[in-house]
Parts: structure tokens; C-alpha cells; sequence
């Protein structure tokens, strides 16, 4: 009986795991000078103190989460006096689920999931840094997931007001925002403002430079040598700068190699990279869509359905806002904000050109309708996905 190309034991990955979205690269050049600022405001956690609150803030794919995993693991190998907690605010979005994370690193289990008043959960958390001595510092990765309901406010009044209530504990905060425009900072309370007294730490996009050493780097880790010629190399680096997301560059050398093995096939080809390339995209945008809240989902809705209803005109904004009116309310600022985040979550382009005077017009990007057309109970994103009454107040 012939083998199937799943049972071939030819491979051309060295280890498959670097490939992971989760993988925590060995090498992380580039960002000497973050991990450093990082490093700065850890520092009094060493000596007792709480440390320097920071907001880490750049671009998606721009090695925020990455640095605050490899410092943290630095601090957990040098020195138990420190408990750092990296939460994912995408995943827990209320203060009781954050508080549960820290809960977590601390105990070994999560707290009950209903029963426990956050007061009582809050108590035993400080009482058990208290016993241990430990300084508290909490990442918050997605932050700004939480400004919705003031969320993120009195979670950080609870974090860093934490010693009023119970005296000797010390605690600091990371917060993560991959949206370059909102100012998180503005959006809290002055109170919850004068205690967080924040630092930056910036993140740019990489260059292509840097997208190929990073890029080779993760190549040599994972495949066997001349897997990926020079050429291909190119235009994995050409696509992954073209989309703006790093995490697409890995995402693409995987599915590539797998083509190529499937094929007994020694080397990746461009055309390998090309079918991995729109898979991979898919994938970011399946991503991005789903982070959409009610209000931004209903707006890239409502300029893909004007897009239909006419190809050959352009999509222009005032005809999107008339369109949502049917389906709910927003004011025009909120509206506009929402296309802003569209535009960073890079679903849509957005571009002025002159028409009756100044007008806005609407650009889909490319694997946004494929991901919305995606029937619903599907794995991928439902078409009519959250809908309903948006709340106008955003900051
Ligand atoms: N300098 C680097 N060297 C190697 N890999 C990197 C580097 N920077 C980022 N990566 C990889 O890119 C991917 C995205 O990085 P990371 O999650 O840290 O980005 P992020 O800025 O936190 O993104 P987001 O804002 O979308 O959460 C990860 O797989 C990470 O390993």
C-alpha cells in the first residue's frame, strides 16, 4: 500500500512549534530600547517598591505582548518577591476577571465563579502579597477593551489604590493599547489619572529590514537549511510589510512549507506563498472583525452592504451613515470614530477626494467581504454578527 502524504515521515520543519501564535521567540531584536524602558520601570519591584505604571502603545504585531512576556519571565527567574500577572482583556473583560487572573498566579486555581464579592476576592488577594512580601504588577494586554462601562477606570482604582484599603501591599500596572489614536489616559477619571502617572513606551512598525530578520530568523529555527530560497524569502518579506501585521509573515512560511511537503517537494515556491499568503490573511481579518464591538461591526456592515447594492460607485461615508440610521443609532462623531478604528484594524481604507466639495469615500480591504459572507454557526465570522443599540459616549 502507498503511504499518505500525511503518513510521510520526510519533513521539512525542524520544529513546527516556531510557527505558533503563541511561540515565544528565542531571538527578539529590534526592540532593545522597549525591553530596556521596561526594564527601567521594574526596577523598584527588585528593591520592594511598586513599579513605574507604563502604557505600551504601538501598532498590531509590533512586539508589545512579546516584550512584556520576556521580561516578565526574567523577573519570575530572578526573584519570587515579585508576582507578575499578564491578562488578556479581549478574553476577561470585567474587573472579577481580571482580579481572577491574578487570583490564578497566586493560588494555583481560579476563585469561584460566582459567590465571591470582588471586596472579598480583592481582601484575599492582598492578604496573601502581604504574607508573601511580593509586589503586584498586572499587564493589562488589549486595555482598551475594558473602557466600555468604566471598566478599565475602577479596575485600575482598585489596583492602585489597593494599599488604602489594605495596608503593605504594593501593586503597578502595564497597560497594552495597540490603538495609536485613543488616549486611554484621557478616558479615565482624574482621580484614577493622578495615581497612574503613566510612562510611554513606543512601539513602531518594523521595516522591511528588520521584517526580514525576523522573518530568517524564524525560518532557521523551524525549517531544515534551503527550504526558503533568497527569492521566496523576498516576497514573504514583501507581503508581511504589505499587510502591516507581522504575525502574517510565520502564519505564511508555515502553510507554505506544508504545501511544499505535501508535495515531496524540497523547497517552498512563490506560488506556495501566494495561496498561503490569502489564507493567512483571511485569518487577520477573521481576527480583527471579531474584535469588533456592536457599534463598529454594524458600521463595516453597513459599508459593505452600499458597496454591493452599487460596484461602480464609490462608497461614500454620508451614504454608510444614512444606511446605519435604518439599523441603529449614532451620532456622527461616534460614527466617525469608528471608521477610524476600522481604518487602524486596517478593514477599510479612507480617502478624501473632492466631489461636490470634500468627501470621504470608503475602501474595503481585500478579504473583508470573504469573512463577512461566511455563513453563521460556521468556524469563521457570522454575518450578522453583535448588533443592536450602541452606546455614543465613547471618549
Ligand atoms: N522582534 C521580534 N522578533 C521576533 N518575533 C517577533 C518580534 N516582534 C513580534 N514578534 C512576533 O510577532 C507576533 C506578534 O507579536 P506581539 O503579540 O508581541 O505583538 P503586539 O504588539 O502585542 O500585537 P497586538 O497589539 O496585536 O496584540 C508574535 O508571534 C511575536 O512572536
Amino acid at each position: 500500500m502507498t503511504r499518505t502524504p500525511l503518513m510521510a515521515d520526510q519533513t521539512l520543519f525542524r520544529d513546527s512549534r516556531t510557527f505558533d501564535t503563541t511561540h515565544l521567540p528565542e531571538t527578539f531584536n529590534y526592540r532593545d530600547a522597549q525591553i530596556r524602558d521596561l526594564a527601567f520601570a521594574l526596577r523598584p519591584t527588585l528593591r520592594g517598591s511598586a513599579p513605574l505604571n507604563t502604557v505600551l502603545r504601538g501598532p498590531p504585531g509590533t512586539g508589545k505582548t512579546t516584550a512584556v512576556r520576556r521580561i516578565f519571565a526574567e523577573v519570575e527567574e530572578a526573584t519570587q518577591a515579585v508576582v507578575p500577572v499578564l491578562v488578556s482583556c479581549q478574553v476577561h473583560r470585567t474587573a472579577y476577571a481580571v482580579f481572577g487572573q491574578v487570583y490564578l498566579a497566586l493560588f494555583g486555581q481560579v476563585p469561584p465563579g460566582s459567590g465571591v464579592p470582588l471586596r472579598r476576592l480583592m481582601g484575599r488577594i492582598a492578604g496573601e502579597l502581604t504574607a508573601r512580601g511580593a509586589v503586584l504588577v498586572v499587564c493589562l494586554d488589549d486595555a482598551g477593551y475594558l473602557l466600555p462601562d468604566n471598566v478599565l477606570n475602577d479596575l485600575l482604582a482598585g489596583i492602585l489604590r489597593m494599599h488604602e484599603g489594605y495596608p503593605g501591599t504594593r501593586a503597578g500596572v502595564m497597560l497594552v493599547v495597540s490603538d495609536v489614536d485613543v488616549d486611554l489616559v484621557r478616558c479615565l477619571d482624574p482621580a484614577t489619572r493622578s495615581v497612574l502617572q503613566a510612562s510611554e513606551v513606543y512601539f513602531p512598525l518594523y521595516t522591511p529590514e528588520e521584517i526580514r530578520g525576523i522573518l530568517a530568523d524564524r525560518i532557521r529555527a523551524g525549517l531544515y537549511p534551503g527550504v526558503v530560497p533568497p527569492a521566496v524569502l523576498d516576497l514573504l518579506v514583501e507581503r508581511t510589510h504589505a499587510c502591516g501585521d507581522l504575525r502574517v509573515g510565520p502564519e505564511m512560511i508555515r502553510r507554505a512549507a506544508l504545501a511544499a511537503e505535501m508535495d515531496a517537494r524540497r523547497e517552498v515556491e512563490a506560488a506556495d506563498v501566494l495561496a498561503a499568503y490569502a489564507a493567512s490573511l483571511n485569518l487577520q481579518v477573521e481576527r480583527a472583525v471579531r474584535s469588533l464591538d456592536a457599534g463598529e461591526r454594524a458600521v463595516l456592515d453597513s459599508i459593505v452592504a452600499a458597496g454591493l447594492e452599487d460596484e461602480e460607485e464609490p462608497v461614500i461615508s454620508g451614504r454608510v451613515y444614512e444606511r446605519l440610521g435604518d439599523r441603529m443609532q449614532m451620532s456622527y462623531t461616534a460614527f466617525h470614530e469608528r471608521l477610524r478604528r476600522l481604518e487602524l484594524l486596517r478593514l477599510v481604507d479612507l480617502a478624501v477626494v473632492r466631489r461636490r466639495g470634500l468627501t470621504r469615500v470608503i475602501l474595503v480591504r481585500e478579504g473583508v467581504e470573504e469573512v463577512l459572507q461566511v455563513p453563521a454557526g460556521s468556524s469563521g465570522v457570522p454575518v450578522n454578527g453583535p448588533a443592536g443599540v450602541c452606546d455614543d459616549e465613547k471618549c
